[in-house]
């Protein structure tokens, strides 16, 4: 039984700075609320950040695109995202014949006090602009994401310095290509990297995201 697991599980593929993830974890109470909390129970504090400016831009290539309004530093926290989190049964019987299945990220229990509540944690969907960043390969992708499954939520870092204008995009993985939006449409689950589970999960490709035309 680990003790007072504070770190996020880093996972090879996720390409969140260190640093930015430090800061991530050391979540504090918020000093406007001025409420005393349990320090375990504090998913998110999002005072504590200063998120740059951001427009939603309908497209008809890819749907909604995300573009910054402003000049962004490698290294900002762009966006946290929140989850909704989805257990094994519920997903493979019925989340993942939906469009759910264009949004998920895979999810894995954490092995903290929130186990429980969370018992058999599968894919989660990212409320907000995490399920809007549109795809780009690796070398491309300006935005790297961090799963959190202590705090149930995905921290998006920009990995280069990035203009205004510029729309924000992540690497759902390997071996994804968009050929037009009708395909989309199909099934692809966001991402990435195979998890400790053990079961008929790892038995998937690492990367389930790819069209099987
Ligand atoms: C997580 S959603 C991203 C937000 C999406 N554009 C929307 O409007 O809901 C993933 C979907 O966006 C579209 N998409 C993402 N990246 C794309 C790309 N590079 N080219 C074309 N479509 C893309 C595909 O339809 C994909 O199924």
């Amino acid at each position: 039984m680990e003790s007072k697991a504070e770190q996020p599980i880093l996972q090879p593929t996720d390409s969140t700075p260190k640093n930015i993830l430090k800061s991530y974890s050391e979540t504090t109470v918020s000093k406007e609320t001025n409420r005393e909390f349990d320090e375990d129970d504090i998913l998110l504090d999002l005072s504590k950040y200063d998120f740059p400016p951001l427009t939603i831009v309908n497209s008809n290539e890819r749907g909604r695109c995300v573009f910054t309004n402003s000049f962004i530093k490698q290294g900002t926290v762009v966006n946290i995202s929140p989850v909704l989190i989805f257990n094994k049964e519920e997903y493979l019987k019925y989340g993942k014949f939906t469009c759910l299945d264009s949004y998920t990220y895979k999810w894995q229990n954490p092995t903290n006090k929130f186990e429980k509540e969370n018992c058999n944690s599968w894919m989660a969907l990212a409320l907000g602009l995490g399920s809007l960043f549109n795809h780009e390969p690796l070398e491309k992708a300006n935005l790297g994401f961090m799963r959190n499954f202590y705090k149930q939520s995905i921290i998006y870092t920009a990995t280069r310095d990035i203009e205004p204008n510029e729309e924000l995009c992540i690497c759902y993985g390997p071996n994804i290509w968009f050929e037009n939006k009708k395909l989309n449409e199909s099934k692809i689950d966001l991402l990435i990297e195979s998890t400790n589970n053990k079961d008929e999960k790892s038995n998937e490709p690492d990367f389930l995201a790819f069209f099987n035309l």
